[in-house]
């Protein structure tokens, strides 16, 4: 009873979101009956992809509705009947054509990445302007006096730029919205990345107000001097669109798109420059086009930098992995050399960890592992390098640091691993060290293998303790 009288709530805010919809897009108006902003088409697209023919009967209402609000916007005399065949026809236009569109893009959508983004940006524009065309088309001939009409080409050309640039801007913000709503859906959802960026990068809402007063002003001049030239100026504004594809979120990226859209539909209407209204809605469709391009590279940037974490640290102590470890090590020893410093080494091992494995499982013996590295890396420098040899064995790297204080190191560590006894309910955790001097000479390698090899003597020597070469 819940589930049932939810979706029908989802249907009636669907009718009235597209009604609202259709309503704005009339401030577009270009040509008799057909607007160049015409953003409803998105929410009939997004609905079909999500709810396929659950939406049909939603979207073929709001279609005839639509119809009967435009005869009292227009009142072109036309009875209830020719009202309902009317709107009928346009229903079965609208949702049929955008039907087929959301099963070609269905399929497309849910195996979406940041490899594929291109053809899958390359399949959605194809579907938008074919759909579109095609729409357009068969509704100005049929709908409005055919080929007799006189403003044929007009009514044609506005409604195919209307619906292309309202599904190119709106459509994704709408797949967005209709994801959180039904997530299991899954779109989009291997490219919801987190993009990188520097730290002192602008917030989002000043790259917004900045897109947006470029608009305005824009607008203004076009109007002021009544220019087409000056309106080519707001091709510019697709710089700080890029600037928030690049450094933003992608729903950050459609929600800007999506605004620029709609305040420039306002601000053309605002302003009356209908002349230049083509001008404006090219520009958007343009950058409609670049955003979705250029998305590709801040998700590569996202993946790559994964893929970074993922080979250089390891994913359960946040310590360097082996590769990583010995990579930078080598490059410390470098320095170490050039500036006459001394290096060491600490290798260390868990003592009898098989046991606490088998006795009490391998997630409590991972909170183990986690554990031991935070305390051992709350006792190193910043400067120092934590690194996971493997399994339950790990490797510090000090510099600037001679033999004996790394000794002194070594033996804090061990003080402070049966801390972590108290957190497991008492059970004996301890660790072996062994300690080694890197020779600049011999290389990190080399004092690895010295290290381990007095580990090993700390372990037949007992456990729990830190071994040293004596020179
Ligand atoms: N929970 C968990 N266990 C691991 C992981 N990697 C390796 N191990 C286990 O850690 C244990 C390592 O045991 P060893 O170091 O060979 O021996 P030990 O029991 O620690 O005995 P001593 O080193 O001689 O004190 C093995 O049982 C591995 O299966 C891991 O990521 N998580």
């Amino acid at each position: 009873m819940g589930l049932t009288s939810s979706g029908a709530m989802r249907q009636c805010v669907l009718l009235v979101l597209w009604l609202l919809l259709w309503r704005l897009s009339v401030v577009m108006e270009y040509a008799p009956h057909a607007s160049i902003w015409f953003p409803p088409v998105a929410l009939t697209l997004t609905a079909l992809l999500f709810l396929g023919w659950r939406a049909c009967i939603t979207l073929t209402v709001a279609c005839v509705l639509s119809t009967f609000w435009e005869e009292s916007i227009y009142m072109t005399g036309r009875s209830i009947q020719e009202l309902l065949v009317s709107g009928s026809l346009f229903a079965m236009l609208h949702v049929g054509v955008y039907g087929a569109g959301a099963v070609v893009l269905r399929k497309s959508l849910a195996h979406i990445t940041s490899y594929n983004l291109y053809s899958v940006v390359m399949r959605f524009l194809l579907v938008c302007a074919a759909s579109t065309l095609l729409v357009s088309v068969v509704g100005t001939l049929v709908l409005y006096d055919g080929l007799a009409s006189a403003t044929l080409k007009e009514t044609l050309i506005a409604w195919w730029i209307g619906d292309m640039s309202g599904l190119l801007v709106m459509a994704p913000l709408f797949v967005a919205l209709f994801q959180r709503w039904y997530p299991s859906r899954n779109f989009l959802s291997d490219i919801a990345f987190v993009p990188i960026v520097h730290a002192n990068d602008f917030p989002y809402s000043v790259k917004l107000l900045l897109t947006m007063l470029g608009l305005l002003f824009t607008s203004f001049a076009a109007y002021y001097f009544d220019s087409p030239e000056i309106a080519c100026f707001v091709f510019f504004l697709a710089m700080p669109q890029m600037w928030i594809v690049y450094t933003e979120s992608p729903f950050h990226a459609a929600v800007s798109l999506a605004l620029f859209g709609f305040t420039m539909a306002g601000l053309v209407a605002f302003w009356g420059i209908d002349t230049q209204a083509y001008i404006f809605q090219f520009a958007l469709c343009v950058m409609a086009c670049s955003t979705y391009f250029s998305m590709a590279v801040p998700a590569l940037i996202s993946d790559n930098h994964k893929l970074h974490q993922q080979a250089h640290y390891d994913g359960l102590t946040q310590a360097h992995t082996r590769q990583s470890f010995f990579n930078t090590a080598e490059q410390l020893t470098k320095q170490a050399a050039r500036y006459h410093e001394s290096l060491s080494l600490i290798v260390f091992d868990i003592d009898k960890f098989k046991h606490i494995n088998d006795s009490l499982g391998h997630i409590v013996g991972d909170d183990v592992l986690k554990a031991v590295a935070q305390i051992a890396r709350s006792e190193c420098r910043e400067s120092d390098l934590f690194g996971r040899f493997g399994g339950d064995e790990f490797l510090i790297l000090l510099p600037n640091t001679p033999l004996e204080s790394g000794v002194k190191v070594a033996e804090q560590i061990r003080l402070a691993v049966s801390q972590v006894s108290a957190q497991f309910d008492g059970i004996e955790v301890s660790c072996s060290f062994g300690v080694a001097p890197v020779l600049i000479a011999e290389g990190v390698e080399s004092a690895f293998e010295l290290a381990d090899r007095q580990l090993l003597m700390a372990k037949r020597a007992g456990r729990n303790q830190v071994k040293w070469p004596q020179f």
